[in-house]
């Protein structure tokens, strides 16, 4: 039996676009998530997060679930366009659904952890000048971020800024895969900048407000990088992976300068690096109270001369999910220590963690995602290991509480411990709810 520390903290996490539905109520706008999944092509079959797991109505019930899993703390996001339908008008309704659902988390006892940004732009932000290509979107998010910390600042312990400004800059601005759908590098990177510096203005905010017993911090995807040989040219393809995937966030926020390696790479891509002004890494590089660390997978490369990044993935030996991903509780393990040893001795969180399965309901009613509590297990097992050798790790997030709209996908794959039959909205709860339930009970796993 392996256990965790007393005060571990168990949670779920979801997402506003990916659960809430309810799109157009009480003053809610249209996000650029709303705007590109009602674009031909983009998501799969065309789906969008129009009523999703219709969670802005139930929310009241999915609370009762997140009660009788047991979880100390829920992490759900914030969709700033019903906080601010358009620029600089502030929409109390909006901001009253929140004030309900923690009302709700509260009286469970249960923990709200709120993410500031998972993606959900106002479609007025992208409308003035491509929103995270536009400086001003700074001081947009800082006067959103604000009117949060003013509103839920004391009742909300742990604060996070960003969800993974890699996705909402690289796989937006340059890969496309993502709203707003661009393909072009350069952009990713300007955007990948305002980002971080919201982050950081943000950060400056709340503690000018100094709003007592509330943490700040940022989620960052990490996705370790190994070559594929011994060879010289694979661990520079795998150095570079690295600083695409990992150090060009990692190294802003906790040392204060992009990687100079990336910087000479990226200029032959993107000319002049004119965005960054002077003082923004120090802003960027505000102290922050803890780290997120969202983790799925690793990548193993080998050296490409054709390829921007000189790097081609190959595929790993392990098993996959549903989403093509390598599964790897060793190099949770392996990023975990690495985050220790190079950038930070903060606490940290595993703010999402979980995979995809063909997931169906039995004859019994039930969902017998034994993969899903294998992948849990093995990926616990990696953090308890890391925790055993004295690694500040205070929490973990499966992702996801519920199935739901999973992006691009759509509503293709289901990550939830909990089914959601969208036709009906019935939830069940799988089999890996009911286990980590009592992985929660006995703070310990087998
Ligand atoms: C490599 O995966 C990324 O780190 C990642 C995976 N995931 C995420 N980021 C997002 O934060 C969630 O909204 C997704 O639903 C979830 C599952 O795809």
């Amino acid at each position: 039996m392996i256990k965790f520390p007393k005060d571990f903290l168990w949670g779920t996490a979801t997402s506003s676009y990916q659960i809430e539905g309810a799109v157009n109520e009480d003053g809610r706008t249209p996000s650029i998530w709303d705007t590109f999944s009602k674009t031909e092509g983009k998501t799969y079959n065309g789906h969008t997060g129009d009523v999703a797991c219709d969670h802005y109505h139930r929310y009241k019930e999915d609370v009762e679930i997140l009660k009788e899993i047991g979880v100390k703390a829920y992490r759900f996001s914030i969709a700033w366009p019903r906080i601010f339908p358009e620029e600089g008008k502030y929409n109390p309704k909006g901001m009253d659904f929140y004030k309900r659902l923690i009302d709700e988390l509260l009286k469970k006892d249960i923990m709200p952890t709120a993410t500031i940004y998972h993606w959900d732009l106002p479609q007025w932000a992208y409308d003035k000048g491509g929103g995270w290509l536009n400086r001003d979107s700074v001081k947009w998010y800082v006067e959103y971020a604000t009117k949060l910390f003013e509103e839920l600042g004391d009742v909300i312990p742990l604060w996070i800024t960003h969800n993974e400004p890699w996705c909402s800059s690289i796989l937006s601005y340059g890969i496309g895969e993502h709203a707003p759908g661009h393909k072009n590098y350069r952009e990713a990177l300007i955007a990948a900048h305002h980002i971080l510096l919201s982050h950081g203005e943000a950060v400056k905010a709340f503690r000018e407000m100094n709003i007592k017993g509330s943490k700040i911090g940022i989620t960052l995807n990490l996705t370790p990088a190994y070559p594929a040989s011994e060879k010289e040219e694979d661990k520079l393809a795998a150095q570079y992976a690295d600083g695409f995937a990992n150090r060009w966030f990692l190294d802003p926020i906790f040392k204060g300068n992009y990687p100079e390696d990336m910087m000479e790479l990226y200029s032959k891509i993107i000319g002049e690096f004119d965005f960054i002004k002077e003082g923004d890494l120090e802003t960027i590089s505000v102290p922050i109270d803890f780290l997120g660390v969202n983790y799925y997978t690793r990548s193993i490369v080998k050296y490409n001369e054709d390829s921007m990044l000189k790097a081609e993935n190959v595929p790993g030996p392990g098993k996959r999910t549903e989403m093509g991903w390598e599964i790897s509780p060793e190099s949770l393990y392996d990023l975990l220590k690495r985050l220790d040893r190079e950038y930070t001795k903060l606490p940290m969180y595993i703010t999402e963690n979980g995979a995809a399965f063909k997931d169906e309901v039995t004859e019994d009613g039930r969902v017998h995602d034994d993969e899903r509590i294998e992948y849990i297990k093995e990926h616990l097992k990696a953090a308890a290991k890391f925790i055993g050798e004295g690694g500040n790790l205070k929490g973990y997030f499966v992702w996801s509480l519920m199935d739901n709209f999973e992006w691009a996908h759509g509503y293709s794959k289901r990550f939830g411990i909990v089914y959601v039959d969208y036709e009906t909205q019935k939830r069940i709860l799988k089999d890996s709810a009911l286990w980590y339930k009592e992985v929660i009970q006995k703070n310990s796993i087998e």
